[in-house]
């Protein structure tokens, strides 16, 4: 049988609010489902040989902190290799973390064993980008769909084909079409098929490794409206791992973006779209032109281009990772790594010269918490001036860096 084809919104739909879809908004008081502490996820690198001796390691993610609200969305941006599939395949525990926790409703699933993890498995899954490979060409969509729920038990054999077509239905496909094969389907109705899958089970937390990537543009819309439309009808939280941060934007009204293995920024959607603080998030924002007209009115002109290619995470840059190609890097970030401070209610960003475009401090704002001077030698009068707080999540008090004084909430 022919593919079926996908069927846009008439017209050509370019952004996602065209699809008449509100922006998720944020709930501040929602407890966390989970919660990410000094996470780390390293890769052993080995010497070629007969002996293959451990040589080092691939910081793939290193030390990173933060939460996802019940019921809410954090989007987790940033270039690839940055390490944002690898985040997100420790929390779902596919890879057992090398140092930090995973708290899920609780409970700290880093080091769970396999039979542990097992009751989890339900509770928390995954979405992938490729809605090729992800499924089985030789199995029939309701088999595919209904394997979590035989695996887990979840429903009566005799309910089993009722629970699929309601699966089906609830992600916009026909219920009668339970008996076709993946490759009957297009792409953007492949991947509402691995949405029915991860669905199966009523998942609490969703992890969705750029689940609309490899879709077109105007079926990317459809398919986040979706997840949109999902999350509120079910109340499942989602982790959204994309490059694209049009995409983010309108799903999450949390953002983290990452670089080399690191939280660089983490802001509520305006904090991070209209207020970036870091020189990273700014280049990464100049980037996407849709992004750049509707949010801050640039033109294309004002694209920050980064120099250079992003270094390996065997060897990453001592101080700030990203010092390497920072516009406003000075000798401080060359010695010490910038903490992430606190900068706004729901804004934390980890540099030493925090500011707006082209308004950023003269002195690095991070030498009382660190006990330096301005060049990063160790200074004793600076020390323990400030503590730094490292713990994911937002505290009431913050640094504000427009008043020169302490924000609160
Ligand atoms: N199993 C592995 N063994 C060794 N290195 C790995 C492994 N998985 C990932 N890496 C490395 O870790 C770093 C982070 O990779 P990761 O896939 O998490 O990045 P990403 O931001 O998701 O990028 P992409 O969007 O391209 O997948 C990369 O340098 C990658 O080569």
């Amino acid at each position: 049988m022919a593919e079926q084809t996908e069927v846009p919104t008439p017209g050509t739909v370019t952004t996602f609010d065209e699809l008449g879809h509100q922006a998720t908004p944020l709930d501040p008081d929602a407890p966390p489902i989970l919660t990410v502490r000094h996470l780390k996820q390293y890769f052993p690198v080995r010497s070629s040989g007969l002996i293959r001796r451990k040589i080092g390691d691939v910081q793939a993610v290193d030390d990173i902190s933060f939460q996802v609200p019940q019921g809410g969305s954090l989007g987790l941006v940033g270039e690839s290799g940055c390490g944002k599939s690898t985040t997100g395949r420790a929390i779902t525990r596919l890879y057992t973390p090398t140092a930090g926790a995973v708290e899920f409703n609780g409970h700290d699933i880093a080091h769970y064993s396999a039979r542990q993890l097992k009751p989890l498995r339900s509770e928390i899954q995954m979405i992938f980008q490729d809605p090729y490979s992800s499924l089985n060409p030789r199995h029939t969509v309701g088999s595919i769909i209904s394997a979590p729920l035989r695996i887990h038990d979840m429903v009566p054999k005799d309910q089993t084909l009722k629970r699929v077509q309601e699966l089906l239905e609830i992600v916009g496909l026909n219920p009668e079409h339970y008996n076709r094969y993946p490759n009957e389907f297009s792409g953007g109705q492949r991947q509402r098929i691995g949405i029915a899958r991860a669905l199966a089970l009523k998942p609490k937390l969703i992890v969705a490794d750029e689940p609309v990537s490899a879709l077109d543009v105007s079926i990317q819309a459809q398919v986040v409206n979706l997840l949109q439309d999902i999350q509120r009808e079910f109340g499942v939280a989602f982790l959204f791992i994309a490059h694209d941060l049009a995409v983010v934007r309108h799903f999450c009204p949390e953002v983290a973006v990452m670089y080399l293995g690191k939280i660089v920024e983490i802001g509520d959607r305006e904090s991070i779209y209209n207020n970036a603080h870091h020189p990273y998030t700014q280049a990464l924002l100049s980037a996407v032109p849709e992004v750049k007209s509707a949010v801050t009115g640039e033109s294309s002109k004002d694209r920050i281009r980064l120099e250079g290619d992003v270094p390996s995470p065997i060897d990453p840059p001592s101080g700030c990772r990203f010092r390497t190609r920072c516009p406003i890097a000075q000798e401080i970030c060359a010695t010490q790594e910038p903490p992430l401070l606190q900068i706004g209610q729901r804004h934390k960003v980890a540099c030493h010269f925090p500011g707006r475009r082209g308004d950023v401090p003269t002195r690095p704002v991070t030498t009382r918490m660190l006990g330096v001077d301005d060049t990063g030698a160790p200074d004793p009068g600076m020390s323990g001036a400030e503590k730094i707080i490292d713990e994911p999540g937002y505290a009431d008090t913050w640094l504000d860096l427009d008043r020169n004084t302490v924000g609160r909430a």
